[in-house]
């Protein structure tokens, strides 16, 4: 494909417009966050708050000024409108404030998340955390996909997964017990693991903290598709239960178990 967004993902722009978009989705975010915010729960039980809802008709809007071409799948507006029926050939996915349950409770681990998606492959994307000013991403370097992070407003610096240490560290979410998680961490050669919130576990296995993120629960697509997008272009990967790539556009944009890996 020749499109203006073909050309803009292989010369990186399309990258850095993202970007610039998550990045003013965080500032919508921040003044909503360690104020108690008013928290109200979705059908499907799960919080929202206003904070999740205007950072993304902020990122709607944005990307329907520069693509507006393409299809938009993105947490607020599916439990708003409903699940779309079908997912197209390229379509973004956002989840504007992945991590709720911690952002409202006052911890630094949520983040905006935009993904470019691609035949079924997360080919861009961004994440975001608010809290600390931090964004990871992919970009294009001398022809190649690669992962990069900044702190606002300072310069981006390339990003890359570690070799697998002898005592490697598992990432897992909070949603289970320690005995649950211990067993989960060895199962993937780990042995130690951490708790923590969001997309952000992909971004840390991407820079080399840490080795490995399993996870059994159900996610969303839009849970992961960036951090996934980030986490390969470092050099990690992300292996659905067949043992292939997590790939993207199943239907109702549902994840099964997975595992990202660094080095
Ligand atoms: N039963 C379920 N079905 C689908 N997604 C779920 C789920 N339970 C939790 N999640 C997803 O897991 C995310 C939190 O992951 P983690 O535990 O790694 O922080 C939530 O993101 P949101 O905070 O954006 O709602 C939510 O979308
Ligand atoms: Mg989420």
């Amino acid at each position: 494909m020749t499109d203006r967004l073909s050309r803009d993902l292989a010369s990186g722009v399309l990258h850095e417009a993202i970007t610039e978009i998550a990045e003013a989705a965080a500032r919508v975010i921040l003044p909503y966050w360690r104020v108690g915010t008013a928290v109200e729960t979705k059908s499907d039980d799960s919080p929202v708050t206003q904070a999740d809802q205007k950072a993304e008709a902020l990122i709607l809007e944005c990307l329907g000024k520069v693509y507006p071409e393409i299809q938009t799948v993105a947490e607020e507006a599916v439990a708003e409108n409903g699940m779309p029926s079908h997912a197209a050939d390229r379509f973004w996915l956002i989840d504007p404030l992945d991590g709720t349950k911690g952002f409202i409770t006052g911890k630094e681990s949520f983040t905006v998340n935009i993904a470019l998606i691609q035949d079924g492959v997360a080919v861009a994307g961004v994440v975001t955390a608010p809290a600390t000013s931090v964004s990871w991403r992919t970009g294009i370097s001398a022809g190649e996909r690669v992962a990069l992070r900044r702190r606002f407003g300072e310069a981006w610096q390339l990003i890359r997964v570690r070799d697998r240490p002898a005592d490697g560290i598992a990432l897992l979410s909070h949603s289970m017990s320690d005995e649950e998680a211990t067993r989960l961490a060895a199962r993937h050669g780990c042995t130690r693991w951490q708790g923590m919130d969001s997309s952000m576990k992909f971004c840390l296995l991407a820079e080399g903290r840490f080795d490995a993120y399993p996870r059994t629960g159900p996610t969303h697509e839009w849970d992961t598709a960036a951090g996934q997008a980030v986490l390969e272009a470092a050099g990690g990967r992300v292996l659905a239960s067949d043992g292939a790539p997590l790939l993207y556009g199943k239907p109702g944009f549902k994840n099964g178990p997975f595992v990202a890996m660094g080095g």
